[in-house]
Parts: structure tokens; sequence; C-alpha cells
């Protein structure tokens, strides 16, 4: 039941897929509400095997109906329960109402919500608010999800983290923060992107047992990054293989005192897996990238002059990582853009592009959120409350390929499915780690993949390939770690 599907739907499709399971296929919705609730009340025994105090908050939809089951199936077993009602329970409605009752027949007494000794229950349920959230959470249920998170208490979601957007991934007013979240029926992009990783904690899924015929005709709005390609696209090296086969990539970059940047990009590039990997810098760095790594061909430049015959024998280039915004940065910027290979833009080459707006699309550009709002004009905010809208808002304007890095990196692409990355830690925020993206997806590109291959293949191999690394620790990871890491990834 912990293996995600791979496509997601909004929350009102989801609504939708509830609707043909029970009106089309004749499934009663009591019977749904009775198994979600038994998901739940199971997620919460896995992870929390010694509970003897639980508190459940209920909502007034059918998110709170699944938090009676819970509670109904909790006493049984002999627990502690005490379940608070955020809305009138005499106002409940159909199945809501009858799981309910049938919690108070089994002796269960449903309270008001009150704080008091919440900090000492063992875990609390949040069936709060699901995929009914329609607007900014306020007053009471505001005070509860304030007083959950002040209390410190382990938390699980049912379906949806209470407050968090499940269509987006933004928080709405206030969020619970929950240790595990157990979501029904359709899989919801917002508990994979944005603040959706850090409110929803370890992720489950159930389909309730809903026929497969409910999903056909209901277009997703995304996937997620797909294991299989890894060894599709990376599978064994042929017997007789030779660097020629594996491309050549260039890395633009490095700046007075930025040569690290086009360093680990370029390394990358070649743990990826490219043939042959040149960079182009300022000659004050060649020495000290010869010998870090002798691998590396390495050009200085003191100006664009010298660039075109790099560009011209590369399979794929690079700019960005170092590169900065000054006179040197900006000559290169300009000559790089007047070929048509594949490339990827990062880091100063996207603020570049966003002071000189023009489409690429040959490139795959690689922004942070902070970058990815410079591109659009808006905040990282206005980004970060829809990731998978601002991806696609780059498309459009961009005409190539996207990764939206930061928790739950976006792929997007012009004709793609949108793709989010579930892999990846916050160790991953430290200096260079986007560089070091950088030279994989370019390393992928050399080799002859697709944009949007290279992009959706590179974002996971960079997420897995660090939470590999962060094995001994999220805290310190470095992006040379990531870079250490990488190799093991590429051979599946
Ligand atoms: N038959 C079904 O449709 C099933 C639904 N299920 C559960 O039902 C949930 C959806 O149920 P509903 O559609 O009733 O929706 P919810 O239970 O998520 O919420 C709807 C209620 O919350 C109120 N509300 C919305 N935003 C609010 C806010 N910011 N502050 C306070 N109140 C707010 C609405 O006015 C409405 O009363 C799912 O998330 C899932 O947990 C499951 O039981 C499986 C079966
Ligand atoms: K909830």
């Amino acid at each position: 039941m912990n293996t995600l599907p791979e496509y997601l739907y909004t929350p009102a499709q989801v609504q939708e897929l509830d609707r043909r399971a029970i009106q089309d296929h004749g499934l009663p919705g009591l019977s749904l509400m009775e198994r979600a609730g038994r998901r739940g009340w199971e997620v919460l025994l896995k992870h929390w095997p010694h509970v003897r105090r639980l508190r459940v908050l209920c909502g007034g939809g059918n998110n709170g109906g699944d938090g009676y089951v819970v509670a109904r199936l909790a006493r049984r077993a002999g627990l502690g329960v005490r379940l608070q009602a955020l809305s009138d329970p005499d106002r409940l409605n159909g199945d809501a109402a009858t799981v309910a009752r049938r919690f108070q027949e089994e002796g269960g007494q449903i309270e008001s919500w009150d704080p008091t000794g919440l900090a000492d229950e063992d875990v609390v349920v949040d069936a709060l608010l699901g995929t009914g959230l329609d607007r900014p959470v306020e007053g009471r249920y505001r005070e509860a999800l304030q007083a959950l998170k002040a209390a410190g208490v382990p938390v699980l979601a049912i379906d949806v983290p209470s407050g968090l957007n499940a269509g987006t991934g933004a928080v709405m007013g206030e969020a619970v923060e929950a240790h595990c979240t157990v979501t029904f029926i359709g899989l919801k992009p917002g508990l994979l992107t944005g603040a959706g990783p850090q409110c929803a904690g370890t992720l489950y899924f159930d389909d309730l047992g809903v026929p497969p015929e409910i999903y056909q005709d209901m277009a997703p709005v995304a996937g997620l990054c797909r294991d299989e390609l890894l060894r599709r696209c990376l599978g064994p090296r042929p017997a007789h293989a030779h660097k020629g086969q594996f491309g050549h990539a260039l890395v633009i970059g490095g700046d007075l005192g930025m040569g690290g940047a086009a360093r680990m990009a370029g390394e990358a590039a070649g743990r990826t897996g490219a043939g042959l990997v040149s960079v182009a810098t300022r000659p004050a760095h060649v020495a000290a990238l010869l010998a870090a790594r002798p691998e590396l061909m390495v050009h200085g430049l003191d100006s664009a002059e010298g660039l075109a015959p790099l560009l011209e024998k590369a399979t794929a280039w690079a700019l960005g990582p170092g590169l900065g915004q000054g006179p040197w940065g900006r000559a290169l910027w300009e000559a790089a853009l007047r070929t048509e290979h594949p490339c990827v833009l990062d880091a100063d080459a996207l603020n570049l592009l966003a002071a000189d707006p023009r489409p690429c699309p040959n490139a795959l550009l690689t922004p942070h959120p902070g970058e990815a709002a410079r591109l659009l004009g808006v905040t990282p905010a206005e980004v970060q409350a829809d990731r998978l809208a601002a991806a696609d808002a780059l498309v459009e304007r961009y005409r190539g390929a996207v990764v939206l890095k930061g928790a739950g990196s976006v792929i997007a692409a012009p004709g793609a499915l949108p793709r989010l990355v579930t892999a990846g830690n916050p160790g991953m925020a430290s200096g260079g780690m986007g560089d070091v993206l950088t030279g994989v997806v370019l390393g992928l590109l050399a080799q002859g993949l697709s944009a949007v291959e290279a992009a959706e293949l590179g974002a996971l191999v960079h997420a897995r390939a660090a939470d590999r690394a962060a094995r001994a620790g999220e805290r310190g990871l470095l992006a040379g770690d990531v870079l250490m890491a990488l190799r093991a990834e590429v051979n599946p």
C-alpha cells in the first residue's frame, strides 16, 4: 500500500473519481469511508505500534468521517481515544453522520475542540480537512492547527495534511506538519511539491479498491519521475564502446573567483557518463582545474573569442555555473546563444535571460525558485505557491525544457506531461548542488538523450545520488559528496 502510483490528479479530479466509483460503479460511499478509516488505522499502528493515547480531530466533512472510523477502530483495540469535533457533529451529512453514529453506538464520546493535554497524546489524527478545503483556514480550525504545531506531537494526516492545498502545495494560512499521511484514490501533486513534502511527511497511498476504469478518460495533471527511465536510457554499454559514442560536453562558466562551479559541473558531466568533457573558463582557473581533475580539458578564455571552435566540437554545452553577469559572462552568453546545439542554462545564464527574454527551444533551464521568479517577473513566493503552474509558464514563455528546483522538483517541457521528483533531501540546500545538477543533465544531453528525458532523468539521478550521499547525515552534505555518489546511480 505504500508504493505510490505514477499519475497525479487535482483534488477536484479526485472528487470526480470518488463520484464515478460511487455513482457509476455502485460502490457505496460508506464502504469507501470505512476502508479509508481502516487504512488510516493500519498506517497509525505501523508507525506507532505502542500507541496508547490517541486524539482524533474531526472536521465537518467526509475527511472528518474518516476520522470517526479511525477513532472507532482505535477504541476497539483498547486505546484511550479522545475525539474532538471542530464543526457541530449534529450537522454532519450522509456517510460522515453514519460513521459518527457508529462511533457513538460503541460508546465513543464526541467532545468539542479543547487543546488541553494535546502535548501528552502519543499521536494525533488529523481528520479536519481533506480535498474539500476551499478557503484559507481561520477561526477554530486555525487555532487547532497552531496548537498542534506548538504541541510538537506526532500527527497522522488523513488524505491531506489539513490546511495544505493538495492541488498546488501551498499552505492556506496554516497547515499541519504530519509525520505521515495516508492519501486515497488519487495522488495529489500538492502533497509532493512546495510545502507538501514538509506537511505530508512519509506518504502512503491506497486506492480504496476502486475499479481501474474510473481513471479512464481522466488526464492526469502530472506524473512522478520514472525509475524505469534509468534502465531504459542508461543500460549497459556495448563491449566495443569508445569515448566518441558518449558525446562531448562543454561547460562554460567560472568568472574570477567562481572556478569551482565550472569544475563541479564538468566533473558531474563526466560522472554521468559523457565521453569527453571540456571546460571554458577564466585563464586564472585553468591550472587549478587541471590539477584537481586532469580528465577535464580546460580552456582559458579572456573573452568570447575562442569560444566558437569549442562550441562547434561540443555535442551539448552548459552555460551558467559561476558565469557572473559582468562583461565576461555577458560576452560568452551572447556568443553561446548563437548556436543551436542542445544546451543547459543555469544560474547567471538564467539571470541574463531574464533581463533579455527570448525563446530558447534548444535549451534546458534549471532555475531555483528565485531564478524562476525573475524569469517570470513574479515573486519567489508566487512561484512556490503553485510550482506546477510556474514550470508550465516557463515552458510557455521560453519554449524549452525546465527543471524547477526545490523540494519536489518539477520537470516540464513542451508537449510533455510534467513530472515530479520525490527523491532528494534538505541536505541539498548547500552551495554547488545546482552546478552538479547542471553537469548531470549536460552529461545526459551529450549522450544523446532528448531535453525532456535529460531533464527527468537528470533531476532523478541527482536527487537519488544526494539521498545516497546523505545516508551519513543531511547536515553538512556537500555537492562534492553528491558527485561521488553519481556513479552508483547512473549504473542501474
Ligand atoms: N465518498 C467520498 O467522497 C470519500 C471521501 N473521503 C474523504 O473525504 C474527503 C473529502 O470530503 P469532503 O468533500 O466532505 O471535504 P472535506 O472533508 O475535506 O472538507 C469539507 C468541509 O470542510 C469545510 N471547509 C473547507 N475549507 C475550510 C476551511 N478553510 N476551514 C474550515 N472549514 C473548511 C467545507 O465547508 C466542508 O464542510 C477526502 O479528503 C477524504 O478524506 C474518503 O472517505 C473516501 C471516500
Ligand atoms: K486531513
